[in-house]
């Protein structure tokens, strides 16, 4: 069966209510060299956005202009229809490697810059993430996964309106990678934050996203709305037809280049 009916095509989507995440042709350079130039985006309210492209495109950059975490040469950004001028209160990030404290607890790292009575609340963010009954155990002692999900609390306990993962689940086996896949995206689901993620597995881009876009030559060149159901089923055909789009189109990109450089 041929994948007809899933079309491809580069589409900005302004959505109603107004997107928690704005871009307007965002530029970012690094010396001479430009990396994103001219990228506009709108992520809704509750909405999945995965991004997608070969390595060195750009995707954690802009991930990191999100966070403002960096600055754009070009360009606006808009949080909750506000200007982001500074950090990015409104998100959390999390990256690959967890970045845990390793003279804390488990605890301690969920409540890292927290002041109060946080106790309580990390022990139910750990509860929500399975991890409870590792509270008080030193980061050393857990597996990767085990890492990665305080990671994840530690993000979540600060109940994010936008919720930034750079390529959380590549260091992980492919068997924890798709119990944290479930385990992001129900979440997601209870808690409706805005959730964009970067990540080099196309599968897990349509698994848990709305929308995959594909960063090309500093360019969006993809948005596509993945129209599935809820848990996704990978061995699915129209599960598949978006899967073999996305890397038919990254291919068809890689092999273009190739050949623009060939014939220089
Ligand atoms: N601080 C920096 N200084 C100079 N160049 C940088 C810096 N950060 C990133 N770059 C360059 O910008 C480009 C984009 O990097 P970025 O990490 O955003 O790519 P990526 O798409 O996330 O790659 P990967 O998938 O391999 O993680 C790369 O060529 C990288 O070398």
């Amino acid at each position: 069966m041929e994948c007809l009916n899933y079309q491809i095509g580069v589409l900005t989507v302004y959505s109603e209510p107004s997107p928690y995440v704005l871009l307007k042709g965002i530029r970012k350079k690094y010396g001479n060299r430009a990396v994103l130039d001219g990228i506009d985006l709108a992520a809704a309210p509750g909405e999945f956005i995965s991004i997608v492209g070969k390595s060195g495109c750009g995707k954690s950059t802009l991930l990191r202009l999100i966070a403002g975490l960096e600055s754009n040469e070009g360009g606006e950004i808009f949080i909750k229809g506000k200007k982001m001028t500074g950090l990015n209160k409104d998100a959390r990030i999390m990256f690959q490697d967890g970045r845990l404290l390793p003279w804390r607890t488990v605890l301690e790292n969920v409540g890292t810059g927290l002041k109060g009575n946080w106790k309580q609340k990390g022990i139910n963010t750990l509860r929500n993430v399975g991890l409870e009954e590792r509270s008080q155990d030193w980061p050393s002692k857990l597996s990767g996964g085990q890492k990665q999900r305080v990671a994840l609390a530690r993000a979540l306990i600060h109940e994010p309106d936008i919720l930034l993962l750079d390529e959380p689940l590549g260091a992980l086996d492919a068997l924890t990678r798709l119990e944290m896949q479930d385990l992001i995206e129900e979440i997601w689901k209870e808690q409706k934050f805005t959730s964009i993620l970067v990540t080099h597995d196309v599968e897990e881009a349509v698994a848990i996203a709305d929308r995959v876009i594909l960063i090309e030559n500093g360019k969006i060149v993809m948005d596509r709305v993945i129209d599935l159901p809820r848990p996704r089923q990978r061995s699915q055909r129209a599960f598949q037809c978006h899967v073999e789009d996305i890397l038919k189109r990254i291919m068809e990109r890689r092999n273009e280049n190739e050949l623009r450089l060939v014939g220089k």
